[in-house]
C-alpha cells in the first residue's frame, strides 16, 4: 500500500503507515527480525505459528497455508519472510496488484521449487480469474491451464510443486470465502502496545549504535501509532536531530524533532487529523458514514477503512455505531474543542457503515 512518496522529503507525515521510500525499504530490510524469537509482540500468533511450523518440521512437509490479517507496518511481511527463513525454504514475493490476470498467477506457480514459500502481499488485489486458479493449486499442488481459444479450448492440468502460501492483507473482509477457507490457518495483527514498541526500539537503536534512554524510547514509543514500522522511523528522524545539533538523544530531543515533524502527543498522522477534524467540526462529531467521510477528506474509503479507523477506534477517539463514525469525548478534548450536540448530522446521507 506504499503510497510512493519520498522518505527526505520534509512535507512528508513521517506517520504515514503505507509510506515507503527506496531508503525506507533499505533502513526496514536491515532491521527485520529474522526469526520468531527476535520478533517482538504478537505473542499469540507467535506461539500459534511456531506449533504450525513445528509440527511440518516433525511431519517433513510444507508448512499449511498462512494468512497474515491486520494494518500496514505491523509485521506481516516480516512474519513471511520469517515462515521461510525458520523453515530454511526459499521465499518468492509477489503482491496481488502484480497478478492481474490468472497467467500472471500460473506463471510463478509452475516455477516454484518443493517446499517454497509464495508471499502475496495485498492479495484481496488479486484478480478474480486469479483468485480462482489459486483454489486448486493450494488445495491440490494443481492448476488447470487453458490451451487454444473458442469452442476448441481445451483445459490441461499441470502438477505444482508443494508450496505454502503466505497471503497478507490489510482487508481480509474483500476475501471471498473460498479463498479464506483454504488458508489452513489465519493470523489477525494487533497494534502493539508501548512497552512492546519499546523493545522494538531498543532493538534498532542498538543496531544503529545509538544511544537513547529509557524516558526518550517512551517517549517515541507513545507517538508511533502502535505501528513497529513507524517506531523505527520515527528513531531515524530523533538520531539525525541528535547528529545534527550535536546532542544526545534524549526525551528533550525526541521532543524537539518529533514537534518539527508535526508529530503530535497521540502520534495521529496528517490523515487521521484530517479525518477527525472533518467529523468533530463538520459533522459536529458525527455520526458520519465511510463513503461521506472519504469523500471530505479526498482520500479512498479503503485506506479510511483498512489504515485510520482501526488506529483511532483502538485510542478512544472515535467509536463505530450503526449510524456512522462517532467522535468520543477524548476526541473533543484531544482537538482542544468544546463538545457540541451534533447538528444537522441526522439528515446527512448514512451511505453505509
Ligand atoms: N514484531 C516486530 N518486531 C520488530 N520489528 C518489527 C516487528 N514488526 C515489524 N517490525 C519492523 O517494522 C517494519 C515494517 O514491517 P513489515 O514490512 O513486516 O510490515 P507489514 O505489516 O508487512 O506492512 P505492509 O502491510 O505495509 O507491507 C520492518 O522494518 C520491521 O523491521
Amino acid at each position: 500500500m506504499s503510497r510512493g512518496l519520498d522518505d527526505d522529503d520534509l512535507d512528508v507525515d513521517l506517520t504515514d503507515p503505507v509510506l515507503a521510500s527506496e531508503a525506507e525499504l533499505a533502513f526496514e530490510g536491515a532491521l527485520r527480525p529474522r526469526s520468531l524469537a527476535e520478533f517482538v509482540g504478537q505473542t499469540r500468533v507467535r506461539g500459534q505459528l511456531q506449533l504450525l511450523l513445528t509440527a511440518a518440521t516433525l511431519q517433513q512437509r510444507t508448512p499449511d497455508h498462512i494468512l497474515l490479517a491486520g494494518p500496514p507496518g505491523l509485521g506481516k511481511t516480516t512474519l513471511a519472510m520469517i515462515v521461510a527463513h525458520e523453515g530454511g525454504r526459499p521465499l518468492r514475493m509477489s503482491s496481488g496488484p502484480a497478478i492481474q490476470h490468472a497467467g500472471d498467477l500460473a506463471a510463478i506457480l509452475s516455477s516454484l521449487v518443493p517446499g517454497e514459500v509464495l508471499f502475496i502481499d495485498e492479495i484481496h488485489r488479486m484478480a478474480r480469474s486469479a483468485e480462482e486458479m489459486l483454489y486448486l493449486a493450494m488445495e491440490d499442488f494443481r492448476i488447470d491451464i487453458m490451451v487454444g481459444k473458442g469452442a476448441g479450448a481445451t483445459s490441461v492440468p499441470l502438477d505444482l510443486a508443494p508450496f505454502t502460501l503466505v497471503g497478507a492483507t490489510t482487508r481480509s473482509g474483500l476475501l471471498p470465502n473460498p479463498l479464506r477457507d483454504r488458508f489452513g490457518f489465519t493470523a489477525h495483527l494487533e497494534f502493539y502496545d508501548e512497552a512492546e514498541l519499546e523493545q522494538v526500539l531498543s532493538r534498532a537503536a542498538r543496531m544503529l549504535g545509538l544511544a537513547v534512554d529509557g524516558e526518550a524510547l517512551a517517549e517515541i514509543a507513545g507517538r508511533c501509532r502502535g505501528t513497529p514500522r513507524i517506531a523505527n522511523r520515527l528513531l531515524r528522524r530523533v538520531r539525525d536531530y541528535a547528529l545534527v545539533h550535536g546532542r544526545d538523544a534524549d526525551v528533550e530531543a525526541v521532543r524537539a524533532a518529533l514537534d518539527l515533524y508535526d508529530v503530535d502527543a497521540l502520534g495521529l498522522d496528517r490523515l487521521d487529523r484530517a479525518v477527525m477534524q472533518t467529523i468533530l467540526t463538520r459533522f459536529g462529531g458525527g455520526p458520519v458514514g465511510l463513503n461521506t467521510l472519504a469523500v471530505s477528506v479526498g482520500e479512498e474509503s479503503e485506506t479510511i477503512e483498512a489504515v485510520v479507523e482501526p488506529f483511532l477506534v483502538r485510542i478512544g477517539l472515535i467509536t463505530r455505531t450503526p449510524r456512522g463514525r462517532v467522535a468520543t469525548p477524548a476526541a473533543w478534548r484531544h482537538f482542544g474543542l468544546a463538545e457540541r450536540a451534533p447538528e444537522g448530522a441526522a439528515t446527512l446521507p448514512i451511505d453505509d457503515l
